[in-house]
């Protein structure tokens, strides 16, 4: 059998290698020619799986995208083709939680605001917006949820509607996936209209896709009023990025919210998975034998460490969203926006979950253990 894979998906070789050949290529670089010959592809969402790429599929049968937004791939092609499909919802919600937390956290330092003070909007509650919503929950943040799909599917009468959450919520998080048309189309969700309409002071966050967002409305609210604070890590035309929109956000980030070594890797895993499924053959290599240790496993505090602290003490140790803000900045203005861009999603650095992360107390006190369980770490009770 012969695979192939985009260049940046990590243990593709461990997993996949006793399958056959595995050939990686760039995911911007994969055309009809070089799919020739492959019976299985691997890809991210960079790869537009369409009619010009298919028309090489002569020998293809399963296709595979270690992510969890499929809108690069189409899906009633390769079904008409009798190709079959596979993605990995899921894999990667806990690093975008782990990113949203650490930017919120963040502005609430420069701002000095408590995330507890304030309502939380989450725009699309699927995997990534309902563990968000939990997370924030245990911290006792009021969240208000907007997902239509699930409010109709479940009779949801307590979540409300995109214009009701910006006339109340101070943060807005949007974690749609992208939807070109229906009833539920996605595409500019947050139009100008919406975008117009964000009260003074509104934190604006999106984690889903660039084209949820109407780029250059934000761009000439943020030019002419300059009252939001905005995080993005996802945008329009990516990797090709609106420089001014770039200028005047407040945390600005290319596409790496879930980019965790453990997400990407379940990503892996999750596809091995699902081909092994399609062929009928056993899937007897785990994740865990190949994942490496986090660099920093636990930390130890005192009992009487203030909740707040704490969380900041262990999320800026764990993942710091500056790290990525500064040196994406600095990818760009060495590279270019679109070079940079991909360059540093190539040249990614190591980052964990909070899940990875051991926090050990001697005592609860304070409701600090609640506090850091609410925020996604593992802790251990002393004895
Ligand atoms: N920035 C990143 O690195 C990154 C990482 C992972 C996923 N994503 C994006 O985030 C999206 C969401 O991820 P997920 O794992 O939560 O997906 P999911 O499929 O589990 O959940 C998506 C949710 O959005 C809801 N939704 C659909 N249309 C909506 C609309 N018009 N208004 C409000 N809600 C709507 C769905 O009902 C569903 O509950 C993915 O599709 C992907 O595009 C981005
Ligand atoms: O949908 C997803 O899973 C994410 O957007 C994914 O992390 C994007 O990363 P890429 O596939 O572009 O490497």
């Amino acid at each position: 059998m012969r695979i192939l894979v985009d260049e940046n998906i990590p243990l593709a070789e461990e997993f996949f290698g006793e399958l056959g050949e595995v050939t990686r290529q760039p995911g911007r670089e994969m055309t009809a020619a070089t799919l020739r010959g492959h019976d299985v592809l691997v890809v991210r969402s960079i790869t537009q799986v369409d009619q010009a790429l298919l028309e090489g599929a002569d020998k293809l049968k399963f296709v595979g995208t270690c992510t969890i937004g499929t809108d690069h791939i189409d899906t009633s092609l390769l079904a008409e083709r009798n190709i079959g499909f596979a993605s990995a919802p899921g894999s990667n919600a806990e690093s975008v939680v782990d990113y949203v937390l650490s930017s919120l956290l963040l502005l609430s330092e420069e701002d000095g605001f408590s995330l507890s003070g304030k309502t939380v909007g989450i725009v699309g509650a699927g995997n990534v917006g309902g563990r968000l919503a939990a997370r924030l929950d245990n911290l006792d943040v009021d969240c208000l949820i907007c997902d239509p799909p699930r409010a109709e599917a479940e009779g949801r009468e307590d979540f409300v509607d995109l214009d009701t959450m910006i006339e109340r919520a101070d943060i807005i998080c949007l974690h749609t996936p992208l939807v070109a048309a229906g009833e539920h189309a996605t595409h500019h969700l947050m139009d100008r209209r919406r975008i117009d309409a964000l009260g003074p002071g509104t934190v604006l966050v999106n984690a889903g896709r660039g084209d949820c967002l109407d780029g250059d409305a934000l761009r000439e609210r943020l030019e002419s009023q300059g009252d939001l604070r905005t995080v993005l890590d996802v945008w329009e035309h990516e990797p090709a990025v609106d420089e001014a929109l770039f200028e005047l956000v407040d945390i600005g980030t290319p596409h790496i919210a879930g980019y965790s070594v453990d997400g990407k890797m379940l990503g892996t895993e999750m596809i091995y998975q699902a081909v092994m499924r399609h062929f009928g053959l056993p899937a007897r290599k785990k994740l865990g034998q190949l994942k490496p240790d986090p660099w920093l496993r636990k930390i130890v505090l005192h009992s009487w460490t203030p909740p707040l602290e704490a969380l900041s003490l262990c999320a800026r140790a764990c993942y710091d969203v500056r790290r990525d803000m500064l040196a994406f900045d600095r990818y760009r203005r060495r590279l270019g926006m679109a070079a940079g861009f991909d360059a540093y999603r190539r040249e990614y650095p190591p980052r964990r979950e909070f899940q990875t992360l051991r926090v050990e107390l001697k005592k609860n006190k304070g409701g600090l253990r609640d506090a850091l369980e609410g925020f996604g770490f593992s802790v251990k009770l002393g004895k």
